[in-house]
C-alpha cells in the first residue's frame, strides 16, 4: 500500500516507484473500474507480454460527439469512426511506464498519454464493457445491478 499523490499521475508515480525490481511490466488499473473481468487483465498483460510497450484496452464510441465552445454553442462534429473509449487496465513495460513517467511535465488523464508524448506506439486490445468506470450515481447503480 502506498500513500496517493495530489493527482492520478502523482499516485501512480508514487506506487511505481514502490514497484520491486523484479517486475518488469506494470498494470495501472482505476478501483473505480471495479468489475473489470479478469480476462481483460489477462489481454492486455498478454499483448505486453508479446512485445508491446504499452497497451489499453478500447471501445467504440456509440454515441454521436460534438465540439462545443464556451458558450455552449456547437462547433462541430467529430468523426466517431477514429475515436475510442479509453479504460484500464493499461499495461506497460516497466522501462516505458518509468520513462513516460520521468518526461512527463503536463498533468494526463491516463498513463497511456504519457507514453505517446515520448513517442512510444500504444497498442489497443479490445476493452469490456462491464470496465466501466463508476464515476456518476447512475453508475454505481448499474454496477449494484450487475454484481
Ligand atoms: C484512465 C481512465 O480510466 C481512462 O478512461 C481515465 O482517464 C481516468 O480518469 P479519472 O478522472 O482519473 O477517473
Amino acid at each position: 500500500m502506498v500513500a496517493g499523490g495530489a493527482s492520478r499521475q502523482a499516485s501512480v508515480a508514487a506506487a511505481l516507484a514502490a514497484v520491486p525490481a523484479e517486475f518488469g511490466i506494470v498494470l495501472v488499473h482505476d478501483a473505480a473500474r471495479a468489475l473489470t473481468p479478469p480476462e481483460l487483465v489477462e489481454a492486455v498483460a498478454d499483448a505486453v507480454r508479446g512485445g508491446h510497450g504499452a497497451v489499453i484496452p478500447v471501445l467504440a464510441v456509440v454515441d454521436t460527439i460534438k465540439q462545443v465552445d464556451n458558450s455552449g454553442v456547437v462547433v462541430g462534429t467529430v468523426d466517431r469512426s477514429v475515436l475510442r473509449a479509453v479504460q484500464t487496465p493499461q499495461g506497460f513495460r516497466r522501462d516505458v511506464l518509468t520513462s513516460a513517467h520521468a518526461a512527463a511535465v503536463d498533468d494526463h488523464t491516463d498513463d497511456a498519454g504519457m507514453a505517446e508524448k515520448i513517442g512510444v506506439p500504444v497498442h489497443t486490445v479490445p476493452g469490456s464493457e462491464a470496465a466501466m468506470k463508476i464515476t456518476r450515481p447512475f453508475d454505481l447503480a448499474v454496477a449494484e445491478l450487475l454484481f
